[in-house]
């Protein structure tokens, strides 16, 4: 298994408007008892696009993905998975699909190869020339690094390994369209490391959609295109880790030193600025480092100021102008 890039941040092509769109859902409401959990989330995702739903706990992600993957039944909205309702998707539909639940713990007598070759041989039926399936289980055990241990038992493996396998599980139907709830928690760093190289490849080289829920906000930032905030039942934040950092504050940070003097200034117009700099003190400017908003200050801005009542409109132009 190759090692990602860390310094890669979602640097696939953003997808066009044109692009297909895999999942379609407008006014979705969910309600638990006398409780609205989801009170009216809208959200698109296009072919190949990598989305991160992000929000504290209990705010409604897993609910959401759930009523996505047919699992649960909506109160109200509309909803399109690949161009079906989830409430009556059949098994070719279901095929499509690939789903990493947050908790698997079923299996434990099984062989890591066995199982992956027994789960492989549900989507055999549902193969095509443009998607063969199931994967072949060498191959997928080299991408999730469980090469090693194909002959062992599921109830031997370690969480993490046991994480890896729940997520060879979910993309040995080679799914069009890939659910991930809270994928990499119990991963080491190197696990996490590998699992956002299979994310980007699957994203890129196969055109998969993922929609993820995290709470790791490096992790939204490093894999996602597009980042939605859910608080309140509703979706009140959506783009670009960058798009959303200059919702929070249009200035960034600029540091940098001369003759070993420290600076820094917070502008709007950190090229103009630092060409100013230039001109002025030329090679004698050292240290130069630019700091945006990071995605975890805007999260918890945006997040705080939806809870205080002062949210401001959603942000969506991103997506239309794309
Ligand atoms: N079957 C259920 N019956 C009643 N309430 C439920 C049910 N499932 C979930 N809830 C409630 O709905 C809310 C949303 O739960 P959900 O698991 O979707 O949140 P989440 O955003 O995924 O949380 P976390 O980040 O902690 O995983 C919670 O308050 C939860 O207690």
């Amino acid at each position: 298994m190759t090692v990602a890039d860390e310094t890669r941040v979602a640097t696939h092509s953003p997808r066009s408007a044109d692009t297909e769109v895999t999942l379609d859902v407008r006014g979705l409401r969910m309600r638990y008892g006398q409780v609205d959990v989801l009170d009216g989330v809208d959200l698109t995702a296009r072919r190949g696009e990598v989305v991160a739903l992000l929000g504290p706990n209990g705010v409604g992600k897993t609910t959401t993905i759930e009523i996505l993957e047919g699992f649960r039944m909506r109160s109200a909205g509309e909803v399109s998975v690949l161009g079906v309702d989830p409430a009556h998707g059949d098994e070719d539909w279901r095929s499509r699909l690939g789903i990493v639940l947050q908790s698997w713990r079923d299996h434990g007598k099984w062989k890591v190869g066995e199982l992956l070759a027994h789960m492989g041989g549900y989507y055999q039926p549902h193969s095509t020339p443009l998607r063969p399936r199931p994967r072949d289980v060498t191959e997928l055990l080299a991408r999730v690094g469980l090469s090693e241990h194909a002959e062992k038992r599921v109830n031997s493996l370690s969480g993490g390994q046991r994480r890896r396998l729940d997520v060879a599980i979910g993309i040995v139907g080679r799914p069009e369209l890939l659910f991930l709830d809270e994928p990499t928690a119990g991963f080491d760093p190197e696990a996490r490391r590998e699992f956002h190289d299979v994310v980007h490849n699957l994203a890129d080289f196969e055109d998969t959609t993922i929609l993820l829920s995290t709470h790791d906000l490096d992790e939204a930032e490093k894999l996602a295109d597009r980042i939605l905030i859910l608080a309140g039942g509703r979706i009140v934040a959506e783009g670009s880790p960058d798009e959303l950092a200059r919702r929070v504050s249009r200035e960034s940070e600029v540091h940098w030193s001369i003759d070993g003097e420290r600076y820094v200034h917070a502008t709007s117009d950190v090229t103009g600025f630092v060409r100013g700099l230039f001109a002025e003190y030329g090679d004698d400017v050292a240290d130069l480092d630019i700091r945006r908003a990071t995605l975890e200050d805007t999260y918890m801005t945006l997040v705080q100021r939806h809870e205080s009542g002062e949210a401001d409109d959603i942000d969506t132009t991103s997506f239309e102008e794309e």
